[in-house]
């Protein structure tokens, strides 16, 4: 895209020009941009990955702040562009910013905003649908009935796995794997072992008061520990979950080695990012481990699978929607809008990126602050005292 050939304008004579490289859910976002003074500039063309040079055609010579998305490449070329058109603002449109090279933005001074909080329970919620789908089979069944196989009852059709009483394994308990944790402990009667650089205590305590209340009332209770090493993990844990950031330390973490650690009958989930897990060793585990399922979110090379993955009746594949809900996506529309806002704005950044509701209350103005901006302190950005 030379020139921007498709862009919708909002408040053509503002005096912040803030761009937004896709267009997203609800118009809350827009609104308050407008109510500021921003004019908004988003981008309507039907490509739906946008290059380097696309976005830097829609920075243009003056640009105040851009919201951008996941799929984007935010490293040093576009962070200078931002810089040379006299921005300071940027926030992915996502809580993951892997796709964003922070020391860039650093070198110009250029705030990065994410999305935290607003997405936690809308992507559990999609973790434990692909768990309970994997589990049972739903998708093979699904697609048996519409084939018209399905000639009536009998005792093996499509036997899957029982949640009760088995373990949940968790890598990365932060804000969604804690999230998904609950879930499956509370709604299935689950055993929990999770793995994390940190502690989760609140999680850790949940899972002992469900624990007693359910023995309370004459029931297994349930259990929580917390593992020594990722490895502990995957060899006692039925079904796993992967909810890590994506760095370095966390490329190919379910590798080859791993995936042969795991029961034969277990399931794994990844809703993080398709690079935690190496997926040409994926596929092969499933080729020759029918038994072992998979629910897949995220692709080590989207929007490619590798190939074989879409021939594994074990697999279930879905194209990255796991906070695809209308009021999550509406959310980080808003808190992604108010990260670049505050920054323009010169606002403080809030105190609590795992507390961001007082941003989404629709019924009273925002902070006057930026929700989560991820390089605050290298920037040395003052934090709110609201
Ligand atoms: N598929 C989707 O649509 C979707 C939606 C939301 C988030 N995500 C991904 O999920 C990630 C987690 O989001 P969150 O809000 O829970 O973040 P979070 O920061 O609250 O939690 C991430 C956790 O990973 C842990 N961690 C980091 N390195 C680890 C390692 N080597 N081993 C084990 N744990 C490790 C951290 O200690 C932290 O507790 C995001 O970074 C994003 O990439 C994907
Ligand atoms: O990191 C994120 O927020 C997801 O991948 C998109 O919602």
């Amino acid at each position: 895209m030379a020139k921007p050939v498709s862009i919708e304008v909002w408040n053509p004579n503002g005096k912040y020009r803030v761009v937004s490289t896709k267009p997203m859910p609800g118009t809350r976002w827009i609104n308050l941009l407008v109510d500021q003074d921003c004019r908004v500039e988003i981008c309507t063309q039907k490509k739906t990955i946008l290059s380097v040079e696309d976005i830097i055609a829609l920075i243009g010579d003056k640009c105040d702040g851009v919201i951008g998305q996941l799929t984007e490449d935010w490293g040093e070329t576009l962070f200078a562009a931002l810089s040379r058109a006299g921005g300071k603002a940027f926030s992915n449109m996502a809580v993951g910013y892997n796709n964003v090279d922070v020391n860039a933005a650093n070198k110009y001074g250029v705030a990065v905003g994410n999305t935290p909080g607003v997405l936690t329970e809308t992507t559990a919620e999609l973790a434990a649908s692909l768990s309970l789908s994997a589990a049972r089979r739903i998708v093979e069944a699904d697609e048996f009935m519409r084939a018209g196989l399905y000639d009536g009852w009998l005792p093996n059709l499509f036997v899957g796995n029982l949640l009760k009483g088995q373990t949940v394994g968790v890598i990365g308990a932060g804000r969604i794997g804690s999230a998904y944790a609950r879930i499956m402990v509370e709604g299935f009667k689950m055993n929990l072992i999770y793995f994390d650089l940190y502690q989760s205590t609140r999680l850790e305590k949940f899972v002992t008061a469900y624990g007693e209340f359910l023995k309370a009332n004459g029931e297994q209770p349930v259990t929580w520990k917390r593992a020594s090493s990722m490895d502990e993990v995957l060899r006692e844990a039925d079904l796993i979950s992967l909810h890590p950031v994506l760095d370095k330390t966390t490329y190919h973490l379910v590798n080859k080695e791993r995936l042969a650690m795991m029961k034969k009958e277990a399931i794994l989930i990844n809703c993080s990012r398709g690079p935690v897990v190496d997926e040409v060793a994926l596929v092969e585990h499933l080729k020759h481990n029918p038994m072992f399922r998979v629910g897949l979110d995220v692709f080590e090379d989207e929007p490619y699978m590798k190939p074989g993955l879409a021939e594994m009746k074990n697999a279930i594949v879905v194209p990255h929607i796991a906070s695809a809900s209308k009021w999550t996506r509406e959310g980080m529309a808003t808190l992604a809008a108010l990260n670049v806002l505050g920054k323009i704005k010169g606002y403080p950044v809030w105190g609590d990126p795992n507390h961001i509701e007082p941003f989404l209350n629709e019924n009273a103005p925002p902070p006057a602050a930026s929700p989560s901006i991820v390089n605050s302190k290298a920037l040395g950005l003052p934090v709110s005292k609201l």
